[in-house]
């Protein structure tokens, strides 16, 4: 966005808790399983934030109630002031895993959205074909997903969150599964388009050098239950040229990495405890 983030909370996160019932085999009886304790996290409008955290450590629960497809156990989810209670065409979804449907062309599942919203068939047709074109499908409007490499399947799926014009995206690991090459042309992709429609962005990602080069924030969790630890505000003087080999990338790289070690030395350790005391 040219004239920069606005300040104002889009998403607020205030002491929220979620617990699952899970068995515990030792016990032979149910037992509450805290997956994320008492996060408290402001994103504000427009801003592009990058979550990182130990494996386990409850990233896509944090995401999942954000999205509302699961609710607090204690806390609460503001979206623009209101509680989020469950999910809704203002926050557009992409996981690891494309969730395209297979019967469907890439122009039929980007129109998908859009049936959801009542848009008249003409206009779906021009708005998918605007979308492809933004994530540079020009021409693939009639393959099927299995006809599609698995960056283009992506890009399909991250055109149909954008076309039906969600405030928020909520990116899961969207580019884990990708060739290294393809993951940089999309993380280059996705930062022009979140400059030009100025959308709010979470993005969980497990990778260090992702997390710097597309986020204005990194958030760092702590391991089970997850809590945020620290938020590191990244600036550059100017993005032009290689960012990666800017000498401050190098900086926030290595502290993002040392903050997480501690994180996952505890999550290894809690693992470990787990499986001595099943053994
Ligand atoms: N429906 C569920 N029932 C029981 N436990 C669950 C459920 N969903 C998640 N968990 C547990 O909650 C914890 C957090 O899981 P979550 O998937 O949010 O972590 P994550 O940080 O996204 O992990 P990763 O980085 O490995 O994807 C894990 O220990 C997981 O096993």
């Amino acid at each position: 966005m040219s004239d920069g983030p606005k300040t104002e909370s889009k998403i607020s996160i205030r002491g929220v808790t979620k617990t699952f019932g899970v068995r515990d085999a030792n016990l032979g009886r149910r037992s509450e399983f805290t997956a994320v304790s008492e996060i408290d996290l402001e994103v504000r409008a427009g801003e592009f934030l990058t979550l990182v955290g130990p494996s386990g450590c409850g990233k896509s629960t944090l995401l999942d109630l954000v999205a509302g497809l699961t609710a607090p156990a204690a806390g609460e989810i503001l979206l623009d002031g209101k509680p989020i209670t469950g999910p809704g065409l203002d926050r557009g979804i992409v996981f690891q895993q494309y969730a395209l449907f297979p019967w469907r062309t890439a122009q039929g599942n980007i129109e998908f959205g859009l049936e959801a919203k009542k848009i008249p068939k003409r206009e779906r047709k021009e708005r998918a074909r605007e979308f492809l074109d933004l994530v540079g499908l020009t021409g693939f409007e009639d393959r099927y997903p299995h006809e599609l490499s698995g960056g283009m399947r992506q890009r399909v799926a991250i055109a149909r969150s954008l076309a039906f014009d969600p405030e928020v995206l909520l990116m899961d690991e969207p580019f884990a599964a990708l060739d290294a090459q393809t993951r940089e042309s999309l993380q280059e992709e996705l930062l022009k388009i979140w400059e030009t429609t100025g959308k709010t962005v979470i993005f969980i990602t497990h990778g260090i050098d992702e997390a710097v080069y597309l986020g204005q924030r990194v958030a760092i969790m702590t391991s089970r239950p997850g809590r945020i630890k620290e938020i590191v505000d990244v600036e550059f003087d100017s993005r032009d040229g290689d960012l990666r080999a800017h000498p401050k990338f190098g900086e926030y790289r290595h502290h993002i990495w040392t903050r997480l070690r501690d994180e996952v030395a505890a999550a290894q350790a809690i693992e470990r405890e787990a499986v001595g005391s099943v053994g």
